[in-house]
């Protein structure tokens, strides 16, 4: 038999014990530091915080959007899944248009991937909402393109790609660009990030607690 922790409650405890104890939070305000905590619980790595930037209004104007019954948009089935519904303050919609028939066609007449094709239907849904993009750089950028094209202002951008190809370049983008755009955002700068990290994010947002 393995000796082995099996009391979630307690698993939760150390965990953020750790992540407190291991973890240089002191650039990330009061709000941003609970955000960025649960991120990092998700990653399993403490070095994360010195990649982790929020804008300053990014936490409080998405719970606001989320308290009164913003949808959350997308990019990934994944991220989507992994949003914990009962945290949500009024079962707000979890929407990902990867799968929507239309999908394939547009992308082929766009020229790009599926996933920056299903944030091209996210129309007017945008005005307000909580965008999650934790998967594919191409949705952030194609994101931020049709922002500076005059798109309707979601109320924060949790964006947060992974990987080798654009995942760095769209996040810099973001930061470089949110201002001139009049968004909000939650980022990890470099090539970390991902599906787990941002549904994270999200679940954090989704509700208020000392960790
Ligand atoms: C280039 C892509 C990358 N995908 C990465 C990592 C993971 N992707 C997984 C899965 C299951 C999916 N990835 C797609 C989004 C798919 N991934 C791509 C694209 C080819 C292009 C995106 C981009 O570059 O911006 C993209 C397909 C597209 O046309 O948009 C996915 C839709 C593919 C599919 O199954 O059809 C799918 C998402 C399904 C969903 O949740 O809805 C992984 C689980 C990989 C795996 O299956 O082994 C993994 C998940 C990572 C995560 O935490 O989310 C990268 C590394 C992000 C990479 C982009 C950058 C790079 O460096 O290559």
């Amino acid at each position: 038999m393995h000796d082995y922790l099996t009391d979630g409650a307690e698993i939760y405890r150390r965990s953020f014990a750790t992540i407190r104890a291991e973890s240089d939070l002191s650039d990330l305000s009061g709000d941003a530091e609970t955000v960025a905590v649960r991120m990092i619980h998700a990653a399993g790595q403490t070095d994360l915080a010195a990649d982790i930037r929020v804008s300053a209004r990014a936490v409080a104007a998405g719970r606001a959007a989320l308290r009164s019954g913003a949808p959350i948009l997308t990019d990934a089935n994944m991220v989507a899944h992994g949003v914990t519904r009962a945290r949500l303050p009024v079962d707000n919609e979890v929407v990902c248009l990867l799968r929507d028939p239309r999908v394939p066609d547009l992308a082929a007449e766009l020229g790009t991937t599926r996933s920056a094709a299903a944030v091209q239907l996210w129309g007017r849904k945008l005005d307000g909402a909580v965008v999650a993009i934790g998967n594919a750089p191409t949705a952030l950028f194609h994101l931020l393109d049709l922002l500076a094209a005059g798109a309707p202002r979601p109320a924060v951008v949790v964006g947060i790609p992974v990987g080798f190809i654009g995942a760095a370049e769209s996040k810099d983008a973001l930061v470089a660009e949110a201002a001139g755009l009049g968004v909000e955002y939650i980022t990890v700068l470099g090539r970390r990030g991902g599906s787990a990290i941002t549904a994270a994010a999200l679940n954090a947002l989704a509700r208020e607690e000392e960790l």
